[in-house]
């Protein structure tokens, strides 16, 4: 699988991963890219069926796309990085911290659903939705998930959730659909800062603050005031504790 990614930073730095959020692209990583480019050699990747890398016909599964990311680490020849996801790019994470331990040193999971398949029709829904009429259909009410009302700066955005392949898009639903990662949680041994926002309605915090006691040694943050797509909305908050975490 040919995964897209934008790579920023020291060639010689230590490698940081950015999973983004379903229907996004890497771009979504703006306001993170610069800071974190400063200390670390970044790549901020497309998931499949997203943006500029390979549209395959779905569905997708969870192992498919943390899969890619074990790939795109071995085509580049790094034997170690550290991995930062949001939403579905948290799943991601979730799951190589549990499948390619080896491979990473730390993680930060952003708004991560950790279990979707417990209420798997919704994202079977969605997909058909979206084959049938594409991501415009979803995208306005996506937008109202991710951003408090007085959040402006929305039109890049709306324009990467508009642009996704259809298919793609779909094809990560399904993927969600099946993905249960609670499990594999007490067996990860990488340092894992987990953060939530307090108004998030796509992954809610209620789902999220049990991760930070169940993967050993995790920390939690609570970004108050902050919707779903917090690393867009907050950086100031945000681009700091990835810092502090990733050292
Ligand atoms: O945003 C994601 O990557 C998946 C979680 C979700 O529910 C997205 C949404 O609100 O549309």
């Amino acid at each position: 699988m040919r995964l897209n990614y934008v790579e920023t930073g020291p060639a010689d730095a230590p490698v940081v991963l950015l999973g983004s959020s379903l229907g996004a692209t890497q771009a979504m990583w703006a306001p993170q890219v610069d800071v974190l480019a400063k200390r670390f050699r970044v790549i901020a990747f497309d998931h499949r069926g997203h943006g500029g890398s390979e549209v395959p016909d779905g569905p997708y599964t969870i192992d498919d796309l943390g899969g890619d990311v074990v790939e795109l680490l071995d085509t580049l020849e790094v034997e170690q990085a550290s991995y930062v996801g949001i939403s579905l790019g948290g799943a991601v994470g979730l799951w190589l911290a549990q499948n390619a331990p080896d491979r990473f040193h730390r993680f930060v999971l952003i708004c991560p659903p950790s279990n979707p398949a417990e209420n798997p029709q919704p994202w079977i829904d969605r997909a058909s939705q979206v084959r049938a009429e594409g991501t415009q259909a979803i995208t306005e009410a996506t937008l109202g998930r991710w951003f408090l009302p007085e959040f402006k700066d929305i039109d890049p955005i709306r324009q990467l959730l508009r642009d996704c392949p259809a298919e793609g898009y779909a094809a990560c639903c399904e993927a969600l659909s099946t993905t249960n990662l609670l499990p594999g949680l007490p067996d990860i041994t990488a340092p894992v800062l987990v953060i939530t926002a307090d108004s998030d309605t796509s992954v809610p915090p209620e789902t999220v603050i049990p991760l930070a006691t169940q993967i050993p040694g995790a920390h939690l943050e609570i970004i108050e005031n902050a919707a779903h797509l917090v690393t867009y909305s907050h950086p100031d908050v945000i681009n700091p504790l990835l810092l502090a975490h990733l050292g």
